[in-house]
């Protein structure tokens, strides 16, 4: 049985609507969906006796809550139910060697992630608590803190990367080899679970449409309140990460600060001001018109469920197109967690023409990265990528149809640069938006060519955008900037890398 079904089959086991939860483990057979009434027969018991884990006998009562993309407090169901559980929680973040190992850590995610625990780590603070932080191998550091505590159980969010679903796999094996729990929490990533809605006889939706539809119709759980208090037990911690700790290298000038309450600020300021024109202004290049939540969706500083929530109560054109925008994010996740190797190779292959040598393409590939293509709304997205971490979804969508349909460079080259540089780099929305763009992906337009010029003359008509992120241009008026090979002006701007067409 697929990850999904099993997780579709259970979802609802406890918590309702979209918000499921499997607990695994002690009775040994090592598969999720076993319900969380099999598993609190388990071997548990072992540990309410043999090491005073639990409160049945009087002894001390104590979970895990094991923090990964669901940095924050208010509407955490893994956090929630380690509470639940236990009158004392190690609210715990692994400094996991894997993803290190896998080039998932870069300067600038390393950056964003350093604030988030420190901004963690202080609301614990407040609340009586402390993150408790730990280094090296996620699965063996997290057994090493629950045999510390006695903790009987662990909490952990679902998520939907191959990396993710061997981390849960192998701590699931791992605990209950030690006598202890594993309960994964749906509905913490995402807003509605992968899998949860599918099509008959499927196991994911390949056809955005549908999807949304169904999606549209599911009942969100409740949003989950933040703990008053969180007290945690005598446990022993690593120091807080710095950046430079987590990655070397440095990152970006223009990154926005991490952390729940970054999130919370940029998400009422959202409210108050761009929503309600984001249904017209989204696709403005230069008009800053969209959340930039999107960081702070990756690292979980901030809850999709809430987000719906909160959209659909503002309501207007504005709140339901940014809601359709958080339903894209669910449905490449459901796309990942169902064909996890879609994160490396075409989900399938549409395309007419075949791509071209890399090599052979080595300094139009450079030329393209460092914001030089002679194209200047593609370098005005490029070097808007490499100052702040970050790049305007229109952007986003025309460099990646100029790397991988002007130049037919193959989309991996591409989603790898990204990966490197963006604050909310995410495997599901990075890979699967660059397949989307590369026709080997979900789209209906595998052929469609974004014609750089005219996206610039509709999505930068006054040439704003260009002017802010290539100073060569700045003195250019109007629209003008878009064409720079037609001005007669000597300029230290490259030509076109490709004929403008
Ligand atoms: C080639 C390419 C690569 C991308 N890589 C990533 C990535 O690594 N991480 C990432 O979060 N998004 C990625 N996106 C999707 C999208 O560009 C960003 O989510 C968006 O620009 C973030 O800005 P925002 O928060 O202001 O978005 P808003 O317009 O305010 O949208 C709100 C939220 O909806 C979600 N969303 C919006 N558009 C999309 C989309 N097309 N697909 C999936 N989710 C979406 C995001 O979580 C976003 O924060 C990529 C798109 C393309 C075309």
């Amino acid at each position: 049985m697929s990850r999904d079904r099993e997780r579709a089959q259970h979802e609802g086991t406890k918590g309702g609507g979209t918000g499921g939860e499997r607990t695994s483990g002690a009775k040994g057979s090592g598969t999720g969906g076993t319900g969380s009434k099999e598993a609190k027969g388990g071997k548990s018991a072992k540990h309410e006796g043999g090491k005073g884990a639990n409160g049945a006998n009087g002894a001390r009562a104590v979970s895990v809550a094991l923090f990964t993309a669901d940095l924050r407090l208010r509407d955490n169901p893994v956090l929630h139910g380690a509470l639940r559980d236990a009158p004392e929680v190690v609210p715990l973040f692994v400094v996991d060697d894997g993803v290190r190992a896998a080039g998932f850590r870069v300067p600038n995610r390393a950056a964003f992630l350093a604030d988030c625990l420190a901004d963690l780590d202080a609301a614990l603070r407040e609340r009586g608590g402390r993150l408790v932080v730990a280094r090296g191998d996620v699965v063996a550091e997290t057994c090493r803190v629950a045999a510390a505590v006695g903790a009987a159980t662990v909490h952990l969010a679902a998520d939907v990367s191959g990396y993710a679903a061997r981390r849960e796999e192998r701590l699931r094996v791992a605990l209950a080899a030690d006598g202890r729990r594993l309960t994964v929490h749906d509905g913490t990533v995402t807003a509605v679970p992968p899998g949860a809605i599918a099509p008959q006889g499927k196991d994911h939706f390949a056809v955005f449409s549908p999807y949304f539809r169904r999606w549209d119709a599911m009942s969100l759980r409740d949003v989950l309140r933040a703990p008053r208090t969180v007290r945690v037990p005598e446990v022993r911690s690593a120091r807080l990460p710095t950046a430079p700790g987590l990655a070397s290298g440095t990152p970006s000038p223009g990154l926005p600060e991490g952390g729940e309450s970054a999130a919370r600020r940029r998400l009422r300021a959202w409210e108050r001001g761009p929503l309600d024109a984001y249904a017209d202004r989204h696709d403005d290049l230069a008009g800053d018109a969209t959340s930039r939540l999107s960081p702070y969706l990756h690292f979980g500083c901030v809850s999709a469920n809430e987000l719906v929530h909160r959209a659909r109560r503002h309501g207007g054109a504005g709140a339901d197109a940014f809601v359709r925008q958080l339903a894209w994010r669910d449905f490449h996740h459901q796309v990942l967690a169902a064909r996890p190797d879609a994160a490396h190779r075409d989900y399938r292959d549409r395309r007419s023409e075949p791509w071209r040598n890399t090599d052979a393409l080595a300094g139009a590939v450079t030329a393209w990265r460092e914001g030089r293509t002679g194209f200047p709304v593609v370098d005005a997205a490029m070097r808007q990528l490499a100052h702040e971490g970050w790049m305007h979804n229109r952007g986003r969508l025309l460099v990646a149809s100029f790397l991988t349909k002007t130049l037919n460079v193959h989309w991996r080259v591409g989603a790898r640069h990204f990966l490197d540089l963006l604050v909310d780099g995410d495997l599901a929305n990075n890979q699967l938006n660059w397949q989307w763009v590369a026709g080997t992906g979900n789209d209906t337009r595998p052929n469609r060519v974004l014609n750089p010029l005219s996206q610039a003359r509709r999505f930068d008509p006054r040439g704003d955008y260009v002017r802010r992120w290539v100073p060569e241009l700045a003195g250019i008026e109007g629209r003008a900037v878009h064409r720079p090979w037609r001005l007669d002006a000597d300029l230290d701007y490259p030509d076109p890398i490709v004929e403008p067409w």
